[in-house]
Formats: structure tokens, C-alpha cells, sequence
């Protein structure tokens, strides 16, 4: 089959993946309902086309903190890609650079941060981190990242802990010998398997201090000079906090599902902390992005960019940095398409007015049943 969405590229990924690792990179917390909550959200609005605009140069290319991206996404940071192919974050990185999306490498990549760098040339990446017990690997990482060119540090603050996921605990799952967070010292790599445990969560309980509240931002802000993001705010009232706290911007996302089960749909959320932040504070969100026409919803509610997950380990999967690529690249075609079809040729045409609830409120009445 020839891949020509998304889609087509996660049903190839499964057929060449081992069950155990479809399932940890499928996978969320619970009974994964914030997982489905994530996609049936972005059905809740429709477009409505303006028609008689001059359509003939589309555009939707964009900048964030300086670096120029050919398309308003970029890849989310995931631990592990060499699950999904040898090369690991070093095929996503080329992959990254030749689509002209932003890389976020997760601080449990595979591959070191300074090959990373070099593969990935002068595109634009970030670093993400968990706040580890290990202040001193936490400092570590942050001066390594500036010296090899990475833009921003993320904080990921929705994970005092990984989840529990039911996928995982009945696979037992343990990320497999030769994959490692080789950016960490080998002391602070993830077990062994046990039955009926998930070795990922089990390292998080004993390596990510759960015990960091507002105030520890400062500690990390006096180890770089990057501008900081947090990744996993869902609520006004964190948005609002993190800009009281010198945070850069803020990524709107419930961790693909992967962390609270029940935690709203990052679509659901993102208005609620656009309307919080001054809009000099950029907003990107994540999950459940599988279509240009869900960027284009996303941006419609607010946020300066998407960053896509489970699409690129799909494409990586199915053929390493040529899938993640062609992945990268439907995602702008379908999001010029989108921007072409619907009347707004540019990402500045795209504002709330682009979307009408669905189904409309009416409907809904109409097919209540009576009393
Ligand atoms: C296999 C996998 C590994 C992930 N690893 C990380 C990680 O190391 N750090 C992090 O902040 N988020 C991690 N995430 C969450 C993603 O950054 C992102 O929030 C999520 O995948 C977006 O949803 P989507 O996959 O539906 O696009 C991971 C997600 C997946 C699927
Ligand atoms: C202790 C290893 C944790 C890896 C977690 C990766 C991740 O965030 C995920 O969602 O999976």
C-alpha cells in the first residue's frame, strides 16, 4: 500500500512492530479514555470555508523563539525511538530537518544529545527534561544542551510519576537490551522486567522527584540561559502561574493520554489557557494530531504550533527517517491544503471563526428525548 496519510503509515508501523512495543508507544493511562478523548475532540468542529479569497500562495511557515519553521509543528519529545527503528533519534533528526519541523528530544533518548545535534544540523531543537532526583544529571543536561545548539529546555510537569498503564503491566514491559537513555549516567537506566510490573513505571517512582513545586523553577532557570518551557499545563490557573514564574511558553498537553486518565482533551483546554497568557507567551499543543485539518483547529483556538507524536514513530517503523519524513511532509500538505480549501491562506487568517460546534447545539436538542 502506498502511505499517503497518517493513518496508513500507524496500520504498516503494526504490522512490523512486537506487540509489547505497539502496545507502550499506543498505549495510555487507565481505561484510556483522555486517549480517545484527545481525537473525538478535534470532531467536535467543523470548518466553515470562506470562498472568494485569493488562494494562490498559501503559506504556513512560522518562527518560535527566533528559528524559522517551514510548517507550525514539530515532533514531540518521545523516549526510546530506536524502539521503533535502529537509527533512533538520529533518523527522526534528519527526518526533523529535511521537513523543516522543530525537534523536541526526550531526556530519555537513545541516541546522545551532541550526535543528535549534528544530525539535525542548524534546525531548530529543544531539550526536554524530567525533574529527576539527580539535580546534578539535571545540570548536566542543561549545559550540554546549550553548548550543542538546542533553543529551549521543556519541562514535562504533567509526571511526578508514569502512569499506570494497563497495556504495560499486562506486558510487563521493559524497554529491551541495547536501547538505553544513554544521555544519563548507566546507573540511572530503567530495570529489568518483572511480571506483572511495568519496568518504565517502576524507574519513575525511584528517579523523578515528585516532591518539586513552583518554587525549584528558579534552580533550573540559574542553570541556563535558554528560554524554559513547561509541557503538560491544562488548566488557566497553572498557565497563569508559570507566567508569574518567568516560564518562555507553555505546551498544552495531557501526555497523549498517557498520564490522568479522565484529564480533559488538550483540544478542550488549549482556549482556556490562550485566553490566560499575554499573547507574547507562546502556546503549543499536543495530541491526537493526525491531520493538517486538526493543526488547523488547533491554531484556529489559539496555539502557535502542534508537536506530533505516535505519526512520527509510525513513520520511523515503517522506514526510519524516510517514513518520519513523509509523515512530517502529509502533515504540511494536508495543513496547506486545509488553509487553501477553507479561505485562509495564511496562519494569521486562522482564528476562532474558522470553527462552528459539532454537532450544533440544535441538533443535539432535537435528538434529546423528551422529558
Ligand atoms: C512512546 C511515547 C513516549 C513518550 N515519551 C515522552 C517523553 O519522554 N517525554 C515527554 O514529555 N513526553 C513523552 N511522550 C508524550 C509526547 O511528548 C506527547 O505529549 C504525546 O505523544 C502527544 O500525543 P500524540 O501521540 O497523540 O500525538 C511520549 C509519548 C509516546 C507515545
Ligand atoms: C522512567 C522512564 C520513563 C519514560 C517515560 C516516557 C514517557 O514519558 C512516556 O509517556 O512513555
Amino acid at each position: 500500500m502506498l502511505p499517503l496519510t497518517p493513518a496508513d503509515y500507524r496500520a504498516l508501523a503494526r504490522a512490523r512492530l512486537p506487540a509489547a512495543t505497539w502496545d507502550f508507544f499506543e498505549g495510555g493511562a487507565g481505561a484510556e479514555w483522555t486517549l480517545r478523548a484527545n481525537r473525538a475532540q478535534f470532531r467536535r468542529h467543523v470548518l466553515r470555508p470562506r470562498v472568494l479569497v485569493d488562494v494562490s500562495a498559501p503559506d504556513c511557515s512560522t518562527e518560535l523563539f527566533g528559528a524559522r519553521l517551514a510548517a507550525p509543528f514539530g515532533v514531540a519529545p518521545m523516549a526510546y525511538h530506536q524502539l521503533a527503528c535502529p537509527e533512533g533519534e538520529i533518523a527522526t533528526a534528519r527526518a526533523a530537518r529535511a521537513a523543516g519541523a522543530l525537534l523536541v528530544v526526550s531526556i530519555f533518548a537513545g541516541r546522545r544529545l551532541e550526535e543528535i545535534a549534528r544530525a539535525g544540523g542548524d534546525a531548530p531543537r529543544w531539550l526536554q527534561l524530567y525533574w529527576l532526583r539527580d539535580r546534578a544529571a539535571l545540570a548536566d543536561l542543561a549545559g550540554r544542551a546549550e553548548a550543542a545548539g538546542f533553543g529551549a529546555l521543556v519541562l514535562t510537569v504533567d509526571a511526578p510519576k508514569v502512569a499506570r498503564r494497563l497495556r504495560d503491566l499486562r506486558n510487563s514491559f521493559a524497554v529491551p537490551d541495547g536501547v538505553r537513555a544513554v544521555n544519563l549516567d548507566a546507573a540511572l537506566a530503567v530495570g529489568a522486567a518483572r511480571s506483572g510490573s511495568s519496568a518504565i513505571e517502576a524507574h519513575s517512582v525511584e528517579q523523578f522527584d515528585r516532591s518539586i513545586t513552583w518554587a525549584d523553577l528558579s534552580w533550573l532557570r540559574q542553570k541556563t540561559s535558554l528560554p524554559l518551557v513547561l509541557k503538560g499545563v491544562l488548566t488557566a490557573e497553572d498557565a497563569r502561574r508559570a507566567v508569574d514564574h518567568g516560564v518562555d511558553a507553555l505546551v498544552v498537553s495531557n501526555h497523549g493520554g498517557r498520564q490522568l486518565d479522565g484529564a480533559p482533551p488538550a483540544l478542550a483546554a488549549l482556549p482556556e489557557v490562550v485566553d490566560a497568557v499575554p499573547a507574547d507567551c507562546p502556546v503549543l499543543v499536543d495530541g491526537g494530531i493526525r491531520h493538517g485539518t486538526d493543526l488547523a483547529k488547533a491554531l484556529a483556538l489559539g496555539a502557535r504550533a502542534a508537536l506530533i507524536g505516535r505519526p512520527v514513530l509510525w513513520g520511523l517503523a515503517h522506514s526510519g527517517e524516510p517514513g518520519a519524513r513523509h509523515v512530517l511532509d502529509l502533515l504540511r500538505t494536508e495543513l496547506l491544503d486545509t488553509l487553501v480549501l477553507s479561505g485562509r491562506p495564511t496562519l494569521a487568517d486562522l482564528d476562532r471563526t474558522l470553527l462552528a460546534d459539532w454537532p450544533p447545539p440544535h441538533h443535539l436538542r432535537r435528538e434529546d428525548p423528551p422529558g
